[in-house]
């Protein structure tokens, strides 16, 4: 049965425009101001906006190996409660997708076990940790969506050198997580002056830019697609500015923490504001805005990074570095960007959608239009909430978003032409 989309506004050409939505056997059929229901099924979503499903190309769902703090099933049914019907799924887990073997065990697993599509990256190096290299064409075969040892940067460079030019032979990105281990040694938080408020130990910008600096001169000899992921100063902004201007074949994205919080937040000893990288100081993150504004940032993404209650209590100090995003992304960027007329909505959707599915050279997500899949999330932008925990379907309830009001709120989520989230009616 064909099912059509009632009386809702889709956004075309940068515009919300009302109009009916037709889908059958999962692809959008028309898209018209007027759909007649007869022989359809009709689900009327009177007032609210029909827009791209989000896709996010760094999220952390933790199976195997630590389904104490998330589950493939939790993290893609929290995934889709944010209204993303794409993520890209890093591969900190255990055992570590290294070899064809472990990632085709991976990519079963994210099958069987999500309920919207994951694309999977494999490390760079065995283990995700060291300086022997994976067989990057074998990856490349079985599927790997690119190649990242998120949670740490590569430390040597010889190893980066080498993994980039085995990455750009498969015509595969190296999506790297930026960080000198010998320069961040022992910080929890921005190195700067709330931490010294905190007496705690700071990391310094210098331990992302440095690294940064060197891969964007090693990317530019191999041609690699280097995506810098989680930029968190303005001077890693320059610094793609610059090399995205001579011609490097880089993209980078930034996280929703990094553009609406910065370090003057962090006024008490609080780990559910502990993560990698910190967040920095308020012109850091008025940088990073500004370079998603004039191009310079490809997109957002969440590092959706769930923890244990256990994880985060305590101290700084000793608790685990990362919070959770999949689920509060967008109604607190749509809330504090575009309701404050930082940006327009279509600007954001750009952002969480259609640029992300670009650079990851997906054809079929991020965007709507008749003969596409339906990959679709609907929202209401007129509905006041607080976010609290208790509506998190993700297992990880660490986010400092929590008791914040949001102006938006995702009604519901389709992955070709399924619903995979629905907001119960209340
Ligand atoms: N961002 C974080 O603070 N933590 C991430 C790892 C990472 O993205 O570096 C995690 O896996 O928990
Ligand atoms: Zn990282
Ligand atoms: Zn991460």
């Amino acid at each position: 049965m064909k099912t059509v989309l009632k009386n809702g506004y889709v956004l075309i050409a940068g515009q919300l425009q009302r109009a009916d939505v037709l889908i059958d056997a999962g692809m959008i059929q028309d898209i018209s101001p007027e759909i007649p229901a007869s022989q359809n099924q009709v689900v009327s979503i009177a007032g609210q906006v029909i827009l791209p499903g989000f896709v996010d190309v760094h999220v952390h769902f933790r199976e195997p190996g630590y389904t104490d703090k998330e589950t493939i099933a939790t993290g893609s049914l929290a995934a889709a409660h944010g209204g993303y019907t794409t993520v890209f799924s890093m591969p900190n887990v255990q055992p570590v997708p290294d070899t064809p073997q472990r990632w085709l065990q991976m990519q079963q697993l994210n099958q069987q076990k999500g309920c919207i599509h994951i694309q999977q990256y494999a490390s760079i190096t065995r283990q995700r940790t060291g300086n022997e290299l994976v067989d990057f064409k074998a990856l490349k075969q079985v599927g790997a969506c690119g190649f990242s040892n998120d949670g740490s940067g590569v430390q040597t460079a010889a190893t980066m050198y080498q993994a980039m030019q085995a990455a750009a032979q498969v015509h595969l990105p190296i999506a790297a997580h930026i960080e000198d281990d010998s320069l961040a040694h022992g910080g929890v938080m921005n190195a700067g002056l709330s931490a010294q408020k905190l007496h705690l130990p700071g990391i310094p910008a210098v331990s992302e830019t440095a690294q940064l600096a060197r891969d964007l001169e090693l990317a530019a000899a191999t041609g690699v697609h280097y995506h810098a992921c989680h930029l968190s100063t303005a001077a890693s902004v320059e610094l793609v500015r610059a090399a995205k201007k001579r011609g490097v074949n880089v993209t980078a994205e930034v996280t929703p923490h990094h553009l609406l919080l910065d370090e003057s937040m962090i006024t008490t000893d609080n780990p559910l504001f502990k993560m990698n990288p910190p967040l920095r100081t308020l012109a850091d993150r008025q940088a990073l805005l500004s370079g998603l504004l004039d191009g310079t940032i490809d997109c957002i993404a969440t590092d959706h990074a769930p923890h244990t209650k256990l994880d985060k209590q305590g101290s700084m100090l000793t608790a685990a570095f990362g919070i959770t995003g999949l689920e509060t992304s967008f109604a607190v960027l749509y809330t504090s960007l575009v309701q404050s007329n930082l940006c327009s909505l279509a600007q954001l959707v750009n952002w969480m959608s259609t640029q992300p599915a670009r650079i990851f050279h997906l054809t079929q997500a991020g965007r709507i239009a008749i003969g596409a899949p339906a990959d679709l999330t609907v929202v209401d932008l007129n509905h006041w909430t607080t976010i609290t925990a208790a509506n998190m379907l993700s297992k990880g309830k660490n986010s400092p978003f929590i008791g914040r009001k949001v102006a938006a709120q995702i009604k519901a989520t389709m992955v070709h032409g399924q619903w995979v989230y629905q907001q119960e009616a209340k």
